[in-house]
Formats: C-alpha cells, structure tokens, sequence
C-alpha cells in the first residue's frame, strides 16, 4: 500500500512514557523526530494526539466531575499535548500548525478540512487538536473523522501494543497477533482495540487503520516503508 497522506493518531498515554502523569520530554521529543523523519519522505501527515496523560472525561465522572465538562478538560489535555508536540516539531526543525476543533485563537486556529489540507499540502504537519469539539466522543473517534475528512490513505495508530491480538495482549499472554484483519472480524471477535464509534466511522468509509507500536524507536518510517510489522485493519 503505497501511503501518501496519512492521519497518526498518537495516544495521550503513551506521552507518559515512565512517567505516572504528563509528559515525558524524552517520549516527546522521540516523536517529533520520528514525525520529522517520516515527513522528510514526503508522506503527507496530519496528526491527532489523546489526552489519557492528563484527563479523561469518563474516568472524572467515577470521581464526581460533570461527564461534559469532563469531557472539555480532556479535550483540553490534547491541546496541551498538541502545544507541546508543535514545539517539540519546531525544535527538530520540522514546519506545523495546530488546528483546534473549538475556536481558541491565538492558541490554535479553527480547524478547518480545507486549510488542515493547505498546511499539509504545504509540507507541514497538521496537528489537529481538542478532539472533535463534542463530549462523549474519543481521539480514537476524532482521528477517524479527520481522517475521513482530510482525505487520508489510512489512519496510523500509534499504540503501546505492536498490532491488533486476538485477545487484549496486556491481560492474556497467549493472544497471538493478527497480520490483517477486516472490520467484521474485528467486531465478530468483540476486539477492543479502538472503541466501536471509531472502527463503524472508519468501516463504513473505507479508511483503513495500520495498528502499530510507536513506542519503538523508527517504527513510523518502517509501516510507511511497507514494513510489515503491525496490523491491517481493512473493509
Ligand atoms: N485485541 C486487542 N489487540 C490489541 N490491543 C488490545 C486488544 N484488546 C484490548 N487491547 C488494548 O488496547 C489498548 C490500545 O492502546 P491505546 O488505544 O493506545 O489505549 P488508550 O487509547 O486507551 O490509551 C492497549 O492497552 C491494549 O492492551
Ligand atoms: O472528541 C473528543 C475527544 C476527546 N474527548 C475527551 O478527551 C479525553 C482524552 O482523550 P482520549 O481518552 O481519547 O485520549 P488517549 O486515550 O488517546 O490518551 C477523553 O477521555 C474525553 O474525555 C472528548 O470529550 N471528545
């Protein structure tokens, strides 16, 4: 599969690297190297980035917070992390801009399908930030839907987990690993390894996601190289 804009969804947690909460500068700056060096092959890249590191909506419900307004500091979780992962860009020396789905200017610009796809065009890295601007929704779900929108070849799922198992591989060590799988069997299966708003977006609009460890330093250049070292979730 030949990759010429993709969407990396980068989760929030993993920016914790060893860390118990935040971000981990060294994780940080390993991703916007990665990101640098995978751009510099000319694949167009815009990218969207959990905020699990910070807030989660549905986890601050179970301690009393309102679900929406939790919701509205996790979305804001991923503008700092996609603050940071600008600044981190612009010190390898790699254009971006940050995008925001709520309007927050002159933290970022009002997110837009036609000038996300003017700034990638422009070789920079679109980072689309605050999720989808709605509550009840994930990252997961925005990466599929600006996905869709900017017209992507496939969205890249940067994990801590190297593919798609046939059980949750962090609970049952004897999950084996999946090289593709389609959408049905993903859900035949009940795999949870995106939440079902997310996979039904991306099923019924044809986006495939590439399910892979990006907690592995290189491993962006290797998937987009054709390396065959996580899952393919297809139609
Ligand atoms: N069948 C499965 N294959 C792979 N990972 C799975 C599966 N079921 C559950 N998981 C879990 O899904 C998670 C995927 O990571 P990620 O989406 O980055 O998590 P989050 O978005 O919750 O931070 C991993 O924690 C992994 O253990
Ligand atoms: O469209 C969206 C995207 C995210 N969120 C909130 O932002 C939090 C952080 O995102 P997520 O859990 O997807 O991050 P990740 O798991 O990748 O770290 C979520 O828990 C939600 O509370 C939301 O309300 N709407």
């Amino acid at each position: 599969m030949q990759f010429n804009r993709i969407l990396l969804k980068l989760s929030g947690e993993s920016l914790m690297g060893d860390k118990q909460y935040g971000i981990d500068e060294k994780r940080l700056q390993e991703y916007a190297e990665q990101i640098y060096e995978a751009a510099q092959t000319g694949v167009q890249i815009g990218v969207v980035i959990g905020g699990g590191n910070i807030f989660r909506g549905l986890s601050g419900a179970t301690k009393g917070f309102d679900r929406v307004k939790g919701d509205q500091m996790g979305m804001l979780a991923t503008v700092i992390n996609s603050l940071a992962l600008s600044s981190a860009l612009t010190a390898v020396g790699q254009e971006n801009r940050v995008f925001t789905a709520v309007r927050m200017e002159p933290v970022g610009e009002l997110y837009s399908k036609w000038k996300a796809i003017e700034s990638l065009e422009r070789g920079e890295i679109a980072i689309l930030a605050a999720g989808t601007g709605n509550p009840f929704f994930t990252t997961d779900t925005a990466s599929a839907l600006r996905g869709i929108e900017i017209e992507a070849d496939a969205m890249f799922k940067g994990t801590r987990v190297d593919g798609v198992y046939t059980a949750d591989p962090e609970k049952d060590p004897t999950a084996t690993k999946f090289k593709t799988i389609t959408f049905d069997e993903v859900y035949n299966r009940g795999l949870k390894v995106m939440d079902l708003t997310a996979t039904t977006m991306c099923k019924e609009n044809n986006l495939s996601i590439v399910v892979f460890d990006m907690d592995s330093y290189g491993n962006l250049k290797r998937v987009l190289e054709g390396e065959d070292i996580g899952t393919l979730v297809h139609v």
